[in-house]
């Protein structure tokens, strides 16, 4: 599919929300950004300060604020999700488990029953079990919905092994896979540099390449929290990743990036989303990889999908609580 015009759809302008914003605008991706927030103020306020940014850049970009009339999103060829209440995960991402996915439910439907039949990028925590939600409300094919999953941990764990042996993290092919929490799993044993695993590396140069796989995946796995606690959001990077994703899509351009995607069978699971490297393109996730892992990779990740199962299934049973 070739757009004449890309408009992205933006829910929740806290911190992620506009940074996905900014780099949709800087990297020249979309023509309009519709921006929605519950709290209509923060979402013309950020209208207005974005579009001042665009003063300054080649191309042109329309930022449209649509306040809590989410039908409007329905325009839009990409959505991306970011409302939420960021205070509640300061110990614990599943500390939004049930206001996420409370606040999904008050727009997916609407957006759904206004005819939106594009892509939706998930970034709100739980992210897993909020992206699984979307899609159930969205009535969209598994491929058009998606979520950041663990894109970020696998930037976080391309840093931390750039920063130990000094090469730009684009040369650095990591991935951090499984829940984007606390169950996710560095796939170490398949890290490769220059064409090369790096534990073969680790032999050759142990000086450059032998450092523990443990500190690197800590690094991954908390690399969000030493920003949290410090600034009490992370926001560039997820921005960024957020972005990644949806340019991604528009652009068509099948490129491979981790995501929180729907399993069909990959690692011998099926039927919700979870983290492992997908292509991204034109049609969305277009194909999903799986990795050949350790066996305690392969036991940490089967872990880490039964925790975001389960998670799915508290807010199954909150919401029929309440209704
Ligand atoms: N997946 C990741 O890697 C990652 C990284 C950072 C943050 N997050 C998640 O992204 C979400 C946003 O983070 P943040 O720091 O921007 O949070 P934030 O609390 O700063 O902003 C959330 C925004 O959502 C808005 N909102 C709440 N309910 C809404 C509704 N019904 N409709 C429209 N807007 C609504 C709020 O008014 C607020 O402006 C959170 O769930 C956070 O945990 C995920």
């Amino acid at each position: 599919m070739t757009y004449d015009v890309v408009k992205i759809g933006i829910v929740g302008m806290g911190h992620v929300g506009p940074h996905a914003a900014s780099a949709l605008i800087n990297w020249g991706v979309a023509d309009v950004i519709y921006v929605s927030d519950i709290d209509e103020k923060k979402a013309q306020a950020e209208q207005l300060d974005l579009m001042d940014s665009t003063a300054f850049l080649p191309r042109p970009t329309r930022v449209i604020s649509v306040g809590a009339d989410y039908e409007v999103l329905a325009r839009a060829d990409v959505i991306i999700n970011a409302a939420g209440d960021i205070t509640k995960v300061a110990t614990n991402r599943d500390g939004e488990l049930y206001g996420t996915t409370d606040i999904a439910r008050t727009f997916v439907g609407r957006i759904a029953a206004a005819g939106f039949e594009g892509f939706w990028i998930n970034v709100s925590n739980p992210c897993d079990v909020v992206t699984r939600l979307v899609h159930e409300l969205s009535g969209l094919p598994s491929n058009h919905v998606l979520g950041t999953g663990t894109s970020l941990d696998s930037a976080r764990l391309r840093r931390a092994i750039s920063q130990r042996t000094g090469l730009s993290i684009q040369s650095i092919d990591a991935y951090m896979l499984g829940e984007h929490g606390a169950s996710e799993v560095a796939a170490f044993s398949q890290v490769s540099i220059a064409g090369k695993p790096l534990a073969e590396l680790a032999v050759e140069r142990p000086g450059r390449f032998g450092f523990s796989g443990d500190d690197v995946e800590r690094d991954g796995l908390n690399g969000g929290y030493d920003i949290y606690n410090t600034k009490h959001c992370t926001e560039y990077g997820i921005g960024a990743a957020a972005a990644r994703l949806a340019a991604a899509i528009v652009r068509g351009e099948r490129t491979v990036l981790p995501a929180s995607v729907y399993l069909c069978g990959q690692y011998g699971q099926s039927g919700f989303y979870i983290s492992t490297p997908a292509v991204i393109g034109a049609d969305g996730v277009e194909d999903i990889y799986e990795l050949r892992l350790t066996d305690t990779e392969r036991e940490r990740f089967l872990a880490s999908c039964d925790k975001v199962k389960h998670n799915y299934e508290l807010v199954r049973d909150h919401a029929a609580r309440a209704s």
